[in-house]
């Protein structure tokens, strides 16, 4: 437990070894240009004349950056700063009452963790950031039993909060159907039958040079919904890290690696990281919808042609997962080269 970032970090000085980054993986010294050019996506023209101009901004940012934002979604600012500021609350409530949520047992469908993606073996590089994961298959109201029964109103929001989030995915999945030339629904059922909500929590860092919150990954699911408050995400857009500017109550959506393999490749799944700042705690409030761990994951018929080979090999949901596992430590931060044809 003493290991949660957020235990330990207000106390020190100096980053600890463990958590300084080789030379090359670093984020240093530089200032990183916040990116401009990445699409701010409007929802509340999709009903009227500017639909068709929506479904090709979504389809452009998803092939140029991976990411886009979406502003006027329909989830309520108030459940966004409820759920803000609940697991706020969580994350500063004594050690000993975060204590018991604390589990490295990678099965639960609830757990505080820290370091997933740094295996205690690695001594150098490990992430700046502790994280709350739930993970949920629908409908799963049982699961939320699990979830914190502090602080007061955690479950009640945080599960509506879920529920909301899942509904604009599959509007957002429906758009990119209709991008694609993917009958409607397509996605409806075994490919978003998981949503896992993920609260990460990275602690004020006295040098954040030498460290990463979290190290450059792809997501490996279909598609990510992140709320954030305060700067830290950065893409690797056009050979270079750029920063991501966090508009308040847009969500920041994201192409994950088995929507890129579905698309045949015309969506791509961005490389990113989390950044960490002298001064205040950053939080993000991460949504993945995936497949079942049965599903099979291949290029959509609809998106294949005789011109348009397939770009990859078939693989179930599950072992997709587990070579991302392995290959997310590697430069390419997922397992997408290895499925190539
Ligand atoms: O905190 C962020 O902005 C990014 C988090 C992230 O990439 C993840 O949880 O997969
Ligand atoms: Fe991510």
């Amino acid at each position: 437990m003493s290991n949660l970032v957020s235990s330990w970090s207000k106390n020190v000085q100096a980053v600890p070894e463990s958590y300084i980054l080789p030379e090359e993986k670093r984020p240093g010294d530089i200032p990183v240009p916040l990116c401009k050019d990445i699409p701010v996506v409007d929802l509340a023209r999709v009903e009227g004349l500017g639909r068709y101009e929506v479904v090709q901004t979504m389809m452009k940012a998803s092939q140029d950056f991976g990411i886009f934002q979406v502003i006027n979604h329909g989830i309520p600012e108030e459940l966004m700063n409820g759920a803000m500021s609940l697991c706020k609350e969580f994350f500063d409530m004594p050690a000993e009452e975060k204590a018991v949520y604390y589990s490295e047992d990678k099965t639960k469908s609830f757990r505080l963790y820290t370091n997933q993606f740094s295996p205690k073996a690695s001594k150098v590089g490990s992430s700046w950031r502790d994280t709350l994961h739930h993970y949920s298959s629908h409908p799963s109201e049982e699961k939320i039993q699990s979830w914190p029964e502090k602080p007061a109103r955690y479950r009640e929001v945080v599960g509506t909060y879920a529920a909301e989030v899942k509904k604009l995915s599959s509007r957002l999945l429906d758009l990119i159907c209709e991008g694609l030339g993917i009958e409607l629904g397509y996605f409806g059922d075994e490919l978003t039958k998981t949503q896992q909500f993920v609260v990460n929590h990275y602690p004020p860092c006295p040098d954040p040079s030498l460290v990463l919150g979290a190290g450059g990954h792809k997501d490996s699911q279909i598609l990510t919904l992140l709320q954030q408050e305060a700067y830290g995400l950065q893409i690797f857009n056009d050979g270079k890290w750029v920063g991501v500017e966090p508009i308040p109550h847009a969500f920041l959506i994201g192409i994950n690696d088995q929507l890129e393999i579905i698309s045949n490749g015309k969506l791509k799944s961005a490389l990113h990281r989390a950044v960490t700042n002298t001064s205040t705690a950053r939080m993000s409030l991460v949504n993945f919808i995936g497949p079942s761990p049965e599903s099979i994951i291949e290029p959509a018929k609809a998106v294949v042609s005789e011109s348009n080979p397939k770009l990859f090999k078939p693989i179930s949901s599950k072992d997709y997962f587990e070579l991302y596992m392995v290959a997310v430590h590697g430069p390419q931060g997922s397992a997408l080269e290895l499925l190539k044809l």
